[in-house]
């Protein structure tokens, strides 16, 4: 798998026009960054590449073959959504069991963590929750990664560290990445798209960014 595609989206939420004109690409190898401001449909898109949200019309393809199935049946996505998804009783050990992570690579990473491997995870603070949840979706097996705001609730300290750990993560894999925190996104994403008005335009220079009314200014 080398090249994943998604165009002719049309998704609508009663009489209103969410997606209507959106083509991107992602590549291996690449981290591929979604901007928009809020409401403009960021997450419905990656609801949409992972099978969950049925637009009116969609085509999603890998190498060129179109993808007819939910891709969350094939195995081959990992969705990180904007919500704690982590079931509450779960110790951090079982969490990183189950999703095929080491947990000891984590908590030389991350040292406050070290004697917190028997901790559950309604026993974490919202930061800690989403560092755990970020971490084991980027180090999971799974070919494909959608990231949406991985880096809310996280002190700068955590959020730089899981910046360098996504792009280390990008070698064998897809990463689609989404967040407010732009300027993260702008450094990590090797393309870029801003989304608007239903639409999904190619950023090739941040001064796009202002011209299409992202950003005040650089
Ligand atoms: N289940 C739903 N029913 C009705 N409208 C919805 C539903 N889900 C999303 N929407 C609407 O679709 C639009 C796009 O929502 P989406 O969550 O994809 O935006 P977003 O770009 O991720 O926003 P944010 O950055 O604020 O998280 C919004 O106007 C939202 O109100």
């Amino acid at each position: 798998m080398k090249k994943l595609e998604i165009d002719n989206i049309e998704l609508n939420f009663g009489t209103k026009n969410v997606l209507q004109g959106i083509y991107f690409k992602a590549e291996v190898g690449k981290i591929t960054g979604i901007l928009g401001s809020n409401g403009c449909g960021k997450t419905s898109l990656l609801r949409i590449l992972f099978g969950e949200l049925k637009p009116k019309s969609k085509l999603i393809r890998i190498d060129s073959k179109p993808i007819l199935q939910p891709m969350y049946s094939k195995g081959i996505v990992k969705y990180l959504p904007q919500f704690h998804y982590i079931p509450k009783s779960l110790t951090l050990k079982n969490i990183f069991h189950f999703n095929d992570v080491d947990y000891a690579a984590f908590a030389d990473l991350f040292p406050d963590f070290k004697d917190k491997r028997h901790f559950k995870f309604k026993q974490l603070s919202g930061g800690e929750k989403r560092l755990i949840e970020v971490y084991t979706t980027i180090k999971s097996p799974s070919k494909i990664l959608l990231l949406d705001e991985p880096f809310s609730y996280l002190a700068p300290i955590y959020s730089e560290a899981l910046k360098e750990e996504i792009a280390r993560s990008k070698e064998d894999k897809f990463i689609i990445i989404t967040d407010h925190h732009y300027k993260k996104i702008l450094d990590v994403s090797d393309q870029l798209y801003l989304i608007k008005d239903g639409w999904s335009k190619l950023i090739t220079s941040n001064e796009q960014l202002v011209q299409y009314n992202y950003l005040y200014s650089l």
